[in-house]
């Protein structure tokens, strides 16, 4: 499932000109505006391939004095952190993370990438479980979890759960939120 839907992502993203995509985001941002605004410290993550980029939505929420995370991992740890400020230095899967020494922060709103979101806000991601290992303790604490994708993502049908899944409350698209809760 997660093979297919990786290939679905593609394909779509490689039929988008640049300045398609570069609209499709800034209207991701759009939609997401009226959470941003509710938050104080929003995670994003810096995209890779066809992943879809939170970039403006959190360009935008900077210039509103908001502050902006990334997860960060050190060493050979499974278990990411989030910091804050801008992600300057390569880490695993050559993903771009903040300095090791960015200030740790607990963000209230997690904009989570994923391969795909299925009904009831279950998310499919990369397979290695490092989002569920810490977004758990997060949603204890008040956050909530918004799932980005291209609306292909969204998968509608169930998705075979795990006791560690940790469901969001929200899919957003550029073409619009759907909430779960
Ligand atoms: N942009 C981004 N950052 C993220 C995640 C993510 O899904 N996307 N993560 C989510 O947990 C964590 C990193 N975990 C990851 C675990 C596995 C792979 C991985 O297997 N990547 C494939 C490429 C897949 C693709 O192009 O989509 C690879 O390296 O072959 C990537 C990230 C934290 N940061
Ligand atoms: N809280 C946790 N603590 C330790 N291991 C965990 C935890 N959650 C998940 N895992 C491990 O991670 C593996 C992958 O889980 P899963 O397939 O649900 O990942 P995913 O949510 O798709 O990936 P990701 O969060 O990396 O994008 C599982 O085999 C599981 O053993």
């Amino acid at each position: 499932m997660r093979k297919e839907a990786r290939l679905a992502r593609m394909k779509f993203v490689a039929s988008l000109e640049t300045d398609t995509r570069l609209a499709l985001e800034a209207q991701l941002a759009d939609r997401l505006a009226d959470l941003v605004d509710a938050a104080e410290i929003i995670a994003g993550y810096a995209a890779i391939g066809s992943e879809i980029s939170p970039e403006v939505c959190l360009a935008r929420a900077a210039r509103k004095g908001r502050t902006i995370a990334y997860p960060t991992f050190t060493g050979d740890d499974e278990q990411f952190l989030f910091r804050a400020g801008d992600p300057v230095m390569p880490g695993p899967h050559q993903i771009r993370q903040p300095a090791d020494d960015a200030p740790l922060v607990k963000p209230d709103l997690v904009l989570v990438p994923l391969v795909a979101c299925g009904n009831g806000g279950a998310r499919l991601g990369q397979g290695k479980g490092h989002y569920d290992r810490v977004l758990a303790r997060l949603v204890d604490d008040g956050a909530r979890l918004v799932g980005i994708g291209w609306k292909v993502q969204r998968l509608e049908r169930d998705l075979p759960s795990e006791p560690w899944d940790v469901p969001l409350h929200a899919f957003c698209s550029p073409r619009g939120i759907e909430f779960f809760d």
